[in-house]
């Protein structure tokens, strides 16, 4: 488990994916919206099994089909590369 904080560079990646980087740059935000309550449900189960293996978490909260999401590294006080890894497979899991 690495404690490294992405560079800029490394985070740029994100933000071309569609994450918002907070006003205090610890972490990055995504609002994803499905079909129904079932597939915003069915998303969080998928990636809540990927979460678990890796041993990092995110914050979340849903609402109806709306899925609001926070990474970061509280360990570490920052993005890493767990938050880039988890973002990916979210985005992946989310175009299926
Ligand atoms: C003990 C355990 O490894 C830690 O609490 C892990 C669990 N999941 C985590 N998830 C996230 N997002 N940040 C952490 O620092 C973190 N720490």
């Amino acid at each position: 488990m690495t404690k490294t904080i992405l560079t800029q560079d490394q985070i740029q990646p994100l933000l071309d994916a569609g994450w918002t980087l907070t006003d205090d740059g610890e972490a990055v935000t995504k609002t994803y919206e499905f079909k129904d309550f079932v597939a915003a449900f069915g998303w969080m189960t998928q990636v809540a099994i990927h979460a678990q293996t890796m041993d990092h978490h995110p914050e979340w909260s849903n609402v109806y089909k709306t899925v609001e999401v926070a990474l970061t590294s509280h360990d570490a006080g920052g993005l890493t590369a767990r938050d880039a890894k988890l973002a990916g497979i979210m985005d992946t899991l989310a175009d299926r």
